[in-house]
Formats: C-alpha cells, structure tokens, sequence
C-alpha cells in the first residue's frame, strides 16, 4: 500500500514540475522521500534522499507551510520557496516548492505575468493582428463594451462590430498606414440599440520595422470626465495668471501667426491673402480641410490679426469629448446639476470678446448640433442645470475634416447649422495638391530638426524626392512632419543628406509601395521597369551608403559579391552614379 502511495505522490509530483521544476516531497516526519530533476543538480540525491528536511534548509516547515522564503544557495542562486500539506489514505506528506526566481524573466512566466495587468487595469484593451482578427480582448473592455472576450476573440473585427465595410475598421487604418488615430470617442459596440461610446486611441505594433498589428486602449468615461474639468479649471487658472510675457501670443492661447505658415505655393499665398482679408471681419468662419492641413494653424493665426487679439483664442477638439461632457464644457455647469459638478463657466464664457474654436465640428452629435444652434441663434448660453442665460460675445470659427455637403447629406451635419457657423469659408487643400509645400515645408522641417539633434543634413536624395512629391499624404503637414522626425532620428550625424534607408521599413513600404502602384495605374512605367527601378535604388543606396566598397556592399545585401557586380551591370550602375544620388 505505502509502496502504491508513494509511486502516486511521486506521480504527481512529476506532473508538477511541469509548473514549477523545483520540488521536494517529505513525509510526516519531515524526511525527504522524493527528488525532483531540478534539486538534484544542487544536491546530490544519496545526501538528500532520507534526510530530514531541517539538516539541509535553513527554515522549519512550518513556516514555509505558513509563509515564503527566498533561499540562497552557496553559489549565490536565489529560490523562491514554500511548502504545502497533501493528505492520503491517512498518510501526511509535504510538497516544498522551489522556484527559480530569476524564472520570472522567462517568457512563459512573463507572458503569464503581463496577461495578469491586462486583465486587472482599468483600461480597456483590444488588440488585432494583420488580417484584422482579433486577438486580445481585455476583461476592462468587456465592462466597457458590454462584449464577452470568449465571443469575439478569433473573429475579424467588422465581424465583431457588425461593420459595414471593412474600411470602417480603425485598426486595419492604423495598420495600413501605421499613423495612430488619437483621442476618439466613438461607439463601435450596440447592447439592445444602445451605443457604447469609448474614448479611446488605436497605434500600430511595430517589430523589426515592419507592423504586425495594432492595438487599441479606451479609457474609463467617469474618470475621464473628472480628469477633462481638472485639465479646463487649470487651463482657467493659467490663463487667468497671464504667466509669462516671454511668448508673444501665450496670454491669449495660440502660439501660431501668420509669419509661421509655411509654404512656397501658389495655393498656400492665395490662402494667407484671403485668411488674412477674413481676419479683418467678425462673422463666423468655417475651415474646411483634411485632418494635418493646418486648420488650427489658420484659426489661430485669423485671430491674432484680428482687432481682439488680445482676448481669448479657445479651443476644442468635439471629436474627444464625450458628448455628455461636451454640453458642460461648452455652456458651463452649475453646482449640483449632476454628481461632482461645480459651478464653472463654459468655453463660451471663457472665449469671451476672443474667438471659439471648434474643431472636428463634424463629430459633434446631432443633439448637439441642435443645442450649438440654438445658442448661436440667440448668442445667449444657459449653463447645464442653471436658469439664468448669459449673452455670448465672441467669434466662431468651427473646423471640418470632410466634404460639408456630404456630410448634410448623409445626415451628419444639419444644414442649418452649418449656414450659420459658415458665413465666410476657408478651402485648405490637401498636400499632395501643392507638391511645393511639400519640399519647402520639409526643408523647415529638415532644420528643426537639424536644431533639436544637432545634425546637419541638407537635402532629400533625389529618389526620396521622387517619392514624396508622388505619395499622397493621407495625413498631410502632420504626417509629413512624422516622416522627417524619423529620417532624422536615423540619419547619421556627418550625413548630409535624406535617403529612403533611413525610414523604418514599414513608412518605405507605405510610402514606396504606393509610388510605384500608382505609376503602373497611370500605365507611366511597366512592373518590371518599376522593379528594376526599385532593385537599382536599393543598390546604389547600399553602395553609397558602403562608400561604393563591393565586399561590404554585398554583405550588407545578403548576396554574393559576384551577384552584385552582375547585377550592378546588368542595371548599367556604373561609379559616377555616386555623384548623382
Ligand atoms: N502651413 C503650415 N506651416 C507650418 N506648419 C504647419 C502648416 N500647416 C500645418 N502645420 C503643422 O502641421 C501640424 C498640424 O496642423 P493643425 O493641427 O493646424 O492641423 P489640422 O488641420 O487642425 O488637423 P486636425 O484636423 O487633425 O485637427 C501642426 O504641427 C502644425 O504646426
């Protein structure tokens, strides 16, 4: 019977090991009866086996029963240990339980670790790899959603959203273009017809410079809303404050005026004119451009021409406020009207003589549309809970990202409104429009950058050139901004010049990608003429960059040198090509 019991004992303590590779088994009388692989490379086991556990361990079983100890071996490796009672047809045995303390850095553990924070923080957390399934789904974002984890993990998210196009999928975006989508507040989950609005940010998951998913983290609204007061009472408490005169602008909110836009289009000079000739008069401006095109740029810089330059400049992003809040911070609240308000005054009442500016207009819901209306109609606001109106006395100026008559038609901005916030209007164009601005801005950028890294670069390489004047800049001034940052974080201080190796992988497939799909489309060139192109400039970038040594060349490409010196042939890449890239 004994013998039957210990071979179980024994058994189960070699399925253990599979958890923790460290364990000692005892008897009652605190002998040690079984060894596991582990401890046996630190005792031997003819010392061990049928020694009392308190000859070898300096701590009594039952601390270890009561408690865990980290045990010092004479090598200096450190175990954590702990003991527990198993009882068997009567028989008493202890399990101790060695584990290896630097095991928390295996991956298994870590993993097993990290899956623990993501399911105990406050956050909630989604994440889709590159096909678009979803692969983590956090217990937060359960709460948030009303979505159970175990139903959609595995599904394609505009499976699980019940999307209508899979453009719709703000993941596949990020993971597509590799730009983070910040500061939204959107529903994308239904629970019986209701909304479940988050507030939440996507960014892309980067390995070994190519992007193999993207994540989403959406906050907790309750906290955010106390957060959101906290940050407008402080900005009051700023402002109010008049700090520091250093700034020209900075008492009144903007840091940007006309002398700051750049741009060597004509487009761009037009725009300015006109900007500037609308400075001059008070009606409410709408500006219409893509998301990157400067429109706050172009609101802050009408208002610090503008004969009230020296009142207020207020902006608000509607695209990031929940809409519950967004009518608080717009009207103002009075103490009591809901749970932790206080009495304070909205962004109509701070902006006061000075201009509003309400940016990503199009996001607002409709309810608030109606609300802003009314407001505007009367230019009298009432705070959220309070009866008492007060007159508003500043100028409008709203912002949108999307065509305006699309979005009346489809019943996303009332039409009304929209002839009220419009009275004078301001066409951005997209980028990709003004193929000037393009190099001239990024030559601005160049310098800043220069400034900030201490680097002293000149120019973009010809092929880069190339490339940027065809891309098409979904994100425009902004993106354009992001892909200099990072050639200049990667550019090497005594370079003088930006080549395409110095993006990271995923922006060269972005970017490069689409200039050569949109030559075939526009049947300019043939595939395999824009293949050789491409196998040409990757060459001649490698040799350049390996002062035109063959050897280091080829080892930096991964091929033989007697396959680059054919290929170098083969593409007519001759030395003087050194001069011209
Ligand atoms: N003409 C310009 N000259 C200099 N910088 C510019 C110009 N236009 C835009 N920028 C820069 O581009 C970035 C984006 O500008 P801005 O925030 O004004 O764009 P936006 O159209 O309001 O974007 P969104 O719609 O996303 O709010 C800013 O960093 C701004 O400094």
């Amino acid at each position: 019977m004994a013998r039957r019991i210990y071979m179980e004992i024994k058994r189960v303590g070699e399925l253990l090991m599979e958890h923790v590779p460290g364990i000692i088994i005892l008897n009652k009388r605190e002998e040690i009866i079984w060894i596991s692989e582990m401890i046996k490379k630190i005792y031997s086991q003819k010392k061990v086996l049928n020694n009392r556990f308190c000859n070898l361990f300096p701590f009594t079983i039952d601390i270890l029963l009561y408690t865990s100890k980290i045990f010092k071996t004479p090598y200096g490796k450190k175990y954590n240990m702990k003991a527990r009672k198993v009882v068997d047809e009567e028989k008493e045995y202890i399990f101790v339980f060695m584990q290896d303390i630097e095991d928390f850095t295996n991956d298994k553990i870590r993993l097993y670790c990290l899956e623990k924070i993501i399911s105990s923080i406050n956050d909630g957390i989604i994440m889709s790899n590159a096909e678009g399934r979803i692969i983590l789904y956090n217990k937060a974002q359960e709460k948030l959603e009303e979505l159970s984890g175990k139903d959609i993990i595995g599904k394609y998210l505009w499976e699980a959203y019940d999307y209508k196009a899979i453009e719709m999928s703000e993941h596949q975006k990020v993971y597509k273009t590799g730009i983070p989508i910040v500061n939204k507040y959107k529903a994308h989950a239904y629970k019986d017809g209701v909304p479940k609005y988050v507030f939440y940010s996507t960014y892309p998951i980067e390995k070994d410079g190519e992007i193999i998913g993207a994540y989403s983290i959406s906050k907790n609204e309750t906290m955010l809303k106390s957060l959101l007061s906290e940050t407008i009472e402080l900005k009051r408490r700023l402002r109010s404050k008049k700090i520091s005169k250093k700034d020209k602008y900075k008492d009144n909110g903007t840091v940007y005026s006309f002398t700051d836009i750049i741009g060597d289009s004509e487009q761009i000079k037009n725009l300015i004119k006109e900007a500037e000739t609308m400075a001059l008069l008070e009606n409410n401006l709408l500006i219409i451009g893509e998301t990157g095109t400067g429109k706050e740029v172009f609101a802050q810089s009408i208002h610090n021409l503008g004969k009230n330059n020296k009142e207020p400049f207020v902006a608000i992003n509607c695209a990031a406020i929940p809409e519950n809040l967004l009518e608080s911070i717009l009207f103002g609240t009075v103490k009591g009207s809901y749970t932790g308000a206080v009495d304070q005054a909205g962004l109509f009442e701070e902006a006061r003589g000075g201009t509003l500016f309400l940016d990503e207009l199009n996001s607002m819901p409709i309810a608030m549309q109606t609300k802003l209306l009314r407001v505007l109609q009367e230019r009298k606001v009432r705070r959220v809970g309070g009866l008492k109106t007060t007159s508003i006395d500043c100028r409008v100026i709203s912002a949108i990202n999307e065509d305006p008559q699309k979005i009346i038609k489809e019943g996303r901005l009332r039409q009304d409104l929209f002839y009220r916030i419009a009275s004078l209007c301001l066409y951005i164009p997209p980028l990709r429009e003004r193929p000037q601005d393009i190099l001239s801005m990024g030559s601005f950028f160049i310098g800043k950058y220069n400034n900030m890294l201490n680097k002293s670069v000149k120019s973009f390489s010809p092929e880069l050139r190339e490339i940027m004047l065809s891309y098409h800049w979904p994100g425009n001034i902004r993106e354009l901004e992001h892909i200099i940052e990072n050639l200049m974080i990667r550019v090497r201080e005594n370079e003088k010049e930006l080549r395409i190796e110095h993006l990271p992988k995923y922006i060269q497939t972005r970017i490069i990608g689409e200039n050569a799909v949109g030559k075939i489309r526009k049947k300019q060139i043939s595939l395999s003429e824009i293949l050789r192109d491409i196998e040409k400039r990757i060459i001649v970038e490698s040799l350049n960059k390996n002062e035109w040594n063959i050897s280091k060349t080829s080892k930096d490409l991964g091929i033989i040198r007697q396959s680059l010196i054919y290929r170098m042939k083969k593409l007519g890449i001759k030395s003087k090509e050194k001069e011209i890239v």
